[in-house]
């Protein structure tokens, strides 16, 4: 059979066209119609011009030369074949018989020789054979072009996938992976090919991965799809997060196998992709962030606080341990916030968490409760000495300065602490009651801590009816002045009186300052509750100088927020006037941390008393700030020795010492000094042999209402006569 044309389909063959080249006439026309007595499509030329013009204007499958010929020669036709017509067979047909001919022409492309004069069937085998060859090669280059092609999409397709593609042998091994992984992950994927592909994944994530390949029931349509880490290279960020959806090849759909190139044979057994989700992921926790996060200080917020402290109750109520609540309430910030503005208030509290935070250990969990607040959750403390120890240190911790652009600005902190169990079983009543012990802090003067104990115990449903009942009790005059003796330490004279407000409740009988003050307090009704304390002891003290104990000094708490209303000094100065009391018969009780809560303002406030002759008092001297520079900056008259270091006294302990400190720096900055809780001989004998001016305590006599006071004035009580 005749070969077709190559690029004619097989169904419909064309005769191969023969161009046949020789300037012998008889041959010329012996081998055309030799070629056609064999149905080849033939074109004769007669010399190698001719042959070269043919050779421009029609398409030939095979030229037959002869190679001498005068002029253009065959090896110039086939030199113009190959420029014009490279798809064109030749074979030379010659009588030429040097071997250096026929070499050359075969050198020069030719695809054989026939020699003149020629066998017919010879020559018509040769030239099937050249054709057939002809026709192969085309059709293999054919393929070749279009599988080159598929090749290419195909590549393309997956290079260009937005996704990681790859593909593992049985061992987790890649047989391949896309250009993608380089750009994603900066991998060549030549060297990822023959690994592991623990070699990329994060190693948190390895276990993950290995077991979603080996599931049992992954398949083409059930594939695996799992979000793991992914270990970046070069100068890209931390790991990404990528989606892996993966299922195993089935053998019968990709029989394919790949070698590394070690020549190692691996088999591919699964296929996948990877898409990086990390911008998902970031968004997403970003989201998760904020839905449990305060944005300002980024510490948990309530909601996570209280999902902490959930789980830190069960955890302690099962192994039978201890967990700490402390609630924490910035002093100050208001009043910065509102002149230094909002911006200057969110670096504050920025700066604040920054320093509370380098308090605590890692398990611990500080949140933003909300504008000022804080908590704090300690999961596992011994005792309450660690708490304590933290609440002291978080105090320190704010204690320095704050350098706010210009501005050096001073904040405290009031902490309220409640312990499970004893505090509170359940979240809200151990938060609820850290926070009632952090007011019974700001009724003391801010800037310290206090325990949750029952006796501040106010539920909420009782906190109403207390606040009703104590709005109630101003109108109704429930409220009472007590009077405790301050007593000269020389003459054991009384020289002066403390007022101390109790509450004749009609109900739950007589109410002592810590069952009310810190309620009243939070709803500032201390300042109307004080205002009243002033007046009916501006009343019954009056009366007492007026008729004849014309030295006895009153000494009156001050709660701070009275003190900080801007029409403090007004309000007092008119009450003195309006009930005829001497205001040099006036002390005021206030505590250092209520100085240093603003300086500047309290102490133009307390100048201004001064100078009317008001007598200003420091109470509770040495559990504050004691931050001796104030001192004599500020006109006080009178330093108030704590309790806690009186009863140091007993027990021979440091507090002892803290007296004699306090004893003798009153002395050296001419002082008046009064010490409180004086219950013991011992403890009268050692304070007046220090040389402590005035003493107050159980051992004059607790205090007690005007008219039991009134008999004892002047006169020494009992015990104290004796010594
Ligand atoms: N253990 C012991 N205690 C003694 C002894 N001598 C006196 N005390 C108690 O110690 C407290 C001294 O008052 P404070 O330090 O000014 O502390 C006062 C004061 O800060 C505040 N307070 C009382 N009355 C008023 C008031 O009218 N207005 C304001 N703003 N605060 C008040 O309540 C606090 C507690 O007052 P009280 O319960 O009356 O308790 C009084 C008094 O009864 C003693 O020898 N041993």
């Amino acid at each position: 059979m005749k070969p077709a044309h190559a690029e004619q389909p097989l169904n419909a063959p064309m005769p191969a066209r023969v161009l046949v080249v020789d300037d012998e006439p008889r041959l010329l026309t012996s081998l055309c119609s030799l070629l056609r007595s064999q149905e080849y499509s033939v074109t004769e030329a007669a010399d190698g011009h001719g042959a070269c013009q043919l050779i421009d204007s029609q398409t030939f499958d095979l030229a037959m030369l002869d190679l001498r010929m005068p002029g253009i020669d065959g090896f110039d036709v086939m030199r113009h074949i190959a420029s014009r017509q490279p798809d064109c067979g030749v074979v030379v047909v010659s009588g030429e018989s040097s071997f250096d001919a026929v070499s050359r022409a075969l050198r020069r492309g030719a695809l054989d020789y026939i020699r003149k004069p020629f066998d017919p069937d010879e020559l018509l085998a040769t030239v099937e054979s050249v054709l057939e060859k002809r026709a192969l090669l085309r059709a293999h280059e054919h393929i070749r072009g279009r599988l080159e092609k598929s090749e290419a999409l195909h590549r393309y397709i997956v290079n260009s996938s937005p996704d990681i593609v790859f593909m593992l042998d049985g061992d987790g091994h890649f047989c391949f992976v896309n250009s993608k992984v380089e750009c994603m992950l900066g991998y060549h994927p030549q060297e990822l090919r023959g690994r592991h592909f623990r070699h990329i994944i994060d190693d948190r994530d390895v276990a993950r991965g290995t077991y979603a390949l080996n599931a049992p029931n992954i398949s083409a349509d059930n594939p695996r799809t799992l979000e793991v880490r992914l270990k970046t290279r070069g100068s890209r960020r931390a790991n990404r997060y990528f989606e892996i959806t993966a299922f195993p090849i089935d053998p019968e759909t990709w029989p394919q196998a790949g070698a590394d190139e070690h020549g190692k044979h691996r088999e591919a057994r699964y296929y996948g992709t990877a898409r990086d989700v990390t911008e998902r992921k970031e968004a997403e926790a970003f989201i998760n962030f904020q839905a449990y996060h305060d944005l300002l200080t980024r510490l948990p917020n309530r909601a996570l606080f209280k999902d902490r402290l959930e789980l830190a109750i069960t955890h302690a109520r099962r192994e039978n341990q201890k967990l700490a609540v402390m609630f924490l309430d910035l002093d100050r910030f208001k009043v910065i916030n509102d002149t230094l503005g909002h911006a200057m208030g969110d670096r504050l509290l920025q700066a604040v968490t920054h320093r509370l935070e380098r308090c605590l250990r890692k398990g611990d969990t500080l949140s933003r409760f909300g504008g000022d607040e804080f908590t704090l959750l300690l999961p596992s403390i011994h005792s309450h000495e660690d708490a304590r120890m933290i609440a002291k240190k978080l105090i320190k911790a704010l204690r320095n300065p704050f350098q706010l652009g210009d501005h050096e600005v001073f904040v405290g902190v009031s902490i309220g602490i409640s312990i499970f169990p004893e505090a509170g079983e359940n979240m809200d009543h151990l938060i609820q009651n850290a926070d009632i012990a952090m007011y019974h802090v700001k009724a003391r003067g801010k800037d310290g801590y206090r325990f949750y104990s029952a006796s501040m115990s106010i539920d909420s449903a009782n906190r109403l009816i207390l606040e009703r009942d104590l709005r109630l009790a101003l109108e109704r005059e429930e409220l009472r002045v007590f009077y405790q003796p301050q007593v000269c330490a020389a003459t054991n004279q009384v020289v002066g009186l403390e007022a101390l407000v109790r509450w004749q409740h009609p109900v739950r009988g007589l109410l002592y300052p810590r069952d009310f003050l810190p309620l009243a307090e939070e709803t500032r009704l201390i300042t109307q509750v004080s205002e009243w304390v002033m007046n009916q002891a501006f009343q019954d003290v009056g009366h007492w100088i007026r008729s004849g104990q014309q030295d006895l000094r009153l000494a009156v708490n001050l709660s701070p927020i009275q003190v900080e209303h801007p029409k403090f000094v007004e309000t007092l100065m008119k009450q003195l006037r309006a009930s005829h009391f001497p205001p040099r018969n006036l002390e005021i009780e206030i505590t250092e941390n209520l100085i240093m809560n603003d300086l500047e303002q309290i102490s133009q406030k307390l100048r201004e008393l001064a100078d009317f002759g008001i007598r200003i008092a420091i109470d509770d001297f040495g559990t504050g700030y004691s931050s001796l520079n104030y001192i004599h900056r500020l006109p006080i008259h009178t330093l108030k020795v704590d309790q806690s270091f009186v009863k140091a006294i007993r027990s021979g302990e440091e507090g002892a010492c803290i007296v004699n400190a306090i004893i003798a720096m009153a002395h050296g900055l001419r002082l008046e000094i009064i010490a409180e809780g004086v219950e013991t001989t011992e403890q009268l004998t050692y304070l007046k042999r220090l040389g402590c001016h005035q003493i107050q305590g159980f051992i004059h006599g607790a205090a007690q209402p005007a008219e039991a006071i009134e008999n004892c004035l002047g006169h020494l009580p009992a015990k104290a006569a004796m010594l």
